[in-house]
């Protein structure tokens, strides 16, 4: 598998509205857009974007609160009740090519490929796996970012 460029940090967070402010206000991010929500993924999102190079765009970092009690996060918010650093999102070129890679090596993939907050399909591998960070990966969109 060919690594792609690191895309997102994840960062669980029991309040959007908080993190939004702090990011805005302390670090001086731009704050391009209103949080969304996205059920099937169990969380709300709002993304954070820090610049690139050369005007491009850079890692954004991805702000996730859980959505309602089922969330996927809702164990981690309790044990990190100010939240933090969650996860971290590669891209690659092919989504089912690396799922097969992660697979062959005993990794476990948590569920099939999903649509996610970028609109291309992610998945999940288990941070016990990773060397204890939970891994996203994603397929890069196929627009220039
Ligand atoms: C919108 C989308 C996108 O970007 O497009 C997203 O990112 S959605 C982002 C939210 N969605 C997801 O995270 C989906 C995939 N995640 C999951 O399925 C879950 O969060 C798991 C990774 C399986 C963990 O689930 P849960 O916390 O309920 O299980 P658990 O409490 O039994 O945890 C099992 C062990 O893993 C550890 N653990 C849990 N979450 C962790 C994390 N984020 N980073 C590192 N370690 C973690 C726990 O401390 C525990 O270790 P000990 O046993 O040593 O105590
Ligand atoms: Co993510």
């Amino acid at each position: 598998m060919k690594l792609g460029r690191l895309n997102h940090i994840g960062v669980a967070t029991p309040s959007l509205e908080k993190s939004i402010a702090y990011y805005r206000d302390v670090m001086g991010a731009t704050i391009a857009h209103e949080p969304f929500d996205l059920p099937a993924q169990g969380v709300k999102v709002c993304f954070v974007d820090t610049p690139g190079e050369n005007g491009t765009a850079g890692t954004q970092i991805e702000l996730i609160e859980p959505f309602d009690a089922s969330s996927p996060i809702t164990a981690f918010i309790a044990k990190n009740p100010a939240g933090g650093q969650h996860h971290m999102c590669y891209e690659v070129a092919d989504i089912h090519e690396a799922k097969a890679w992660f697979e062959g090596l005993g990794k476990r993939v948590l569920g099939e490929p999903r649509i996610g907050a970028h609109g291309t399909p992610i998945f999940f591998v288990h941070p016990k796996d990773m060397n204890g960070v939970l891994t996203e990966i994603m397929e890069t969109p196929k627009e220039a970012h």
